[in-house]
């Protein structure tokens, strides 16, 4: 089979833009299907020394098989770029949606914060920390439901020189308002990490702005790495409790550190109260008011 390249899709509005690479909509002239390029500039990564990202999120992708996590389908190149075709979540970054409602309501903020878990057990699963969870990294598919995104940045756990089980990732990664303190102190990510910017996702979705946030990415990290943050007035005492067991300074001390035993235990915080796990892919996403 032939394999595709650029010249097989109909490109269409950019979707979003990072610093080493654009998503732009793409719809396949053959199929009518839609998808997400994901287009690399081969110089600008190999001059960035950035191959190794590419080759992190190709890898980490190819893993995944989730409802909750955007899918890869496949990779081409041509002479200028690497391209990444990815699945074209409709509605765009949850991020839109916080700045578009500025906050939601109790129901709509587990409904979300249920999914997001989900798809962050489900990568810990597979030995994957995203490391870079925030809410512009969260898409939403026409149904409302969520697509993880951007594994860039992951990290695959796995065996170290020693041979023992490296559950600490050694690279500074992340975006300010939404890192963990050990990754700050220790320059190492643990799935725990990914637990601190659910914390951080979960205050934002009430509150309408992230729990830290400085004039400057110094200033945040300052009020991260001292827990320097207060809940706004009316927000949810279920909510604000799951909150502060979430943004603990101590990684191991972190509601959902600790392995299966640790996400059973955070998945059974009174906040979750009356999620059906099993079938919330399955479920229609409640208005967002
Ligand atoms: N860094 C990355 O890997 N980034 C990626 C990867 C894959 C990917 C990705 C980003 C996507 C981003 C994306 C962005 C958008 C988008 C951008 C701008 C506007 C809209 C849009 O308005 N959609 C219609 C729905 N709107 C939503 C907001 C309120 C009004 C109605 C969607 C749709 N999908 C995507 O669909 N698939």
């Amino acid at each position: 089979v032939k394999k595709k390249g650029v010249k097989d899709f109909e490109l269409g509005k950019t979707l979003g833009e990072g610093s080493y690479s654009t998503v732009v909509a793409a719809r396949d002239r053959t199929t009518g299907r839609e998808y997400a390029i994901k287009i690399l500039d081969k110089k600008h990564i190999i001059k960035e020394k950035k191959v190794k990202y590419v080759n992190i999120e190709k890898n980490t992708l190819n893993k995944m098989n989730h409802p909750g996590i955007v899918r890869l389908y496949f990779t081409f190149q041509d002479h200028n770029s690497l391209c990444i075709l990815l699945y074209h979540a409709k509605n765009g970054e949850l991020l839109t949606f916080i700045k578009k409602l500025g906050s939601f309501d109790l129901n709509c903020t587990r409904y979300y914060t249920s999914q997001i878990l989900a798809a962050i057990e489900y990568m810990h699963d597979q030995g994957v920390i995203h490391r870079d969870l925030k809410p512009e990294n969260i898409l939403l598919d026409e149904k409302m439901h969520i697509k993880v995104t951007d594994f860039g940045t992951a990290k695959i756990l796995g065996k170290n020189v020693a041979g023992e089980t490296d559950d600490r990732a050694n690279s500074f990664v992340g975006t300010a308002e939404y890192v963990s303190p050990e990754l700050l102190k220790e320059k190492a990510a643990c799935k725990s990490s990914d637990f601190w910017a659910l914390g951080c996702i979960l205050y934002q979705l009430i509150a309408g702005r992230p729990p830290f946030k400085g004039g400057n990415e110094y200033m945040t990290f300052q009020k991260i790495v001292h827990l320097d943050y207060t809940f706004p007035e009316g927000f949810p005492p279920v909510a604000k409790d799951l909150v502060k067991k979430l943004l603990v300074l101590n990684p191991a001390e972190r509601l959902g550190a600790g392995g299966k035993e640790g996400v059973k235990q955070l998945k059974s915080h009174p906040f979750f109260d009356g999620v059906r796990w099993d079938t919330l892919w399955q479920q229609p996403a409640p208005r967002l008011l």
